[in-house]
């Protein structure tokens, strides 16, 4: 579905993207988290063809996508704020998907207006934040591109709304299995959808895992300094706190039943860390060091 070989890319002077490689063959939903500035954007614009790598090789379904004819074919990029013109409303971004799309489902692009409680013909200029951004979710959806890559798209949606495209995409991607990848600052909005979650940082994919390989990452221990001492020793740690006399540590290491004992021997408070909260200290390393 996508491989991507030492690919490197630059805006002039400065350099994007570096020495990116990855690769996936099965029709999978795809995570693709970093921290501001990290990438993502960049990526997604060189898989969907909008840039050219400067270095490497890059397949998309098949195809190289840049200056190719073949790649609206074949793949969707739905940008975050989606450039509507100020004219549209609904009724008229669906007959553009319909012109634009081979793939094209209009029974599905009609079926989620009326999930998502869209109004056919308000202007969308004058649309709140989440209803651009589920007429986003709508156009990406309903494309069935065999590459299908959304940027944000669970910004501006509420608890409701997110749970209503979670279905959505599951429902549409049960019926016609394809590669989507969905990009997030917030691990959290998306990760029960991805099988696979790629990780970007300082320009480049660091991590491609399983998503419940990924999850089991991150202990946080927390106890009295001459108790956490001993345990920390050796490890990898990814953040360090001190609050009076307790220390706060998380570990990059796997959460295990091994770990549990001996936190509890010691007298430690342990706990599985949430998978943003690893993301985030993973990519920060504010305390990374062997103790
Ligand atoms: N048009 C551009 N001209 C010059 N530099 C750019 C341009 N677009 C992005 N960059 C730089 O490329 C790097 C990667 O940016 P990119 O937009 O891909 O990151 P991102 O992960 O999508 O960020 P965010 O989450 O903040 O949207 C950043 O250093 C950014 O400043």
């Amino acid at each position: 579905m996508i491989k991507l070989e030492d690919v490197s890319f630059s805006y002039g002077n400065v350099p994007a993207l570096k020495n990116v490689n990855i690769s996936e063959t099965e029709p999978i939903i795809m995570g693709l988290w970093g921290r501001n500035g990290s990438g993502k954007t960049t990526f997604m614009k060189l898989l969907s063809g909008l840039e050219n790598i400067d270095a490497g090789s890059i397949n998309v379904n098949g195809i190289t996508p840049y200056n190719n004819k073949e790649a609206m074919n074949n793949i969707t990029y739905i940008q975050e704020n989606h450039p509507f013109s100020i004219l549209w409303n609904v009724e008229d971004a669906l007959r553009f998907g319909a012109l634009f799309n081979k793939n094209w489902d209009g029974e599905l692009a009609e079926h989620l207006v009326t999930l998502f409680e869209l109004p056919r013909k308000k202007k969308i200029k004058n649309f709140s934040k989440g209803m651009q951004t589920m007429l986003q979710i709508v156009l990406g959806l309903a494309s069935k591109a065999p590459v299908t890559i959304m940027d944000e798209p669970t910004n501006g949606l509420d608890a409701y709304m997110r749970k209503q495209f979670y279905d959505a995409l599951l429902d549409t991607y049960e019926e016609d299995p394809r590669f989507i990848i969905l990009s997030t600052h917030h691990i959290d909005e998306i990760e029960a959808m991805c099988e696979k979650i790629a990780i970007i940082n300082e320009q480049t994919i660091v991590r491609y895992e399983e998503t419940e390989e990924l999850k089991m990452h991150g202990i946080l221990l927390s106890g009295s300094a001459e108790a956490i001492e001993p345990l920390i020793e050796g490890q990898s740690l990814i953040e360090k706190r001190k609050l009076g006399k307790q220390i706060n540590v998380m570990i990059d290491d796997v959460f295990t039943e091994e770990w549990k004992a001996r936190a509890n021997k010691a007298g430690v408070t342990v706990e599985k860390a949430k998978l943003q909260d690893y993301l985030v200290n993973y990519t920060t390393k504010k305390e990374v060091h062997k103790v």
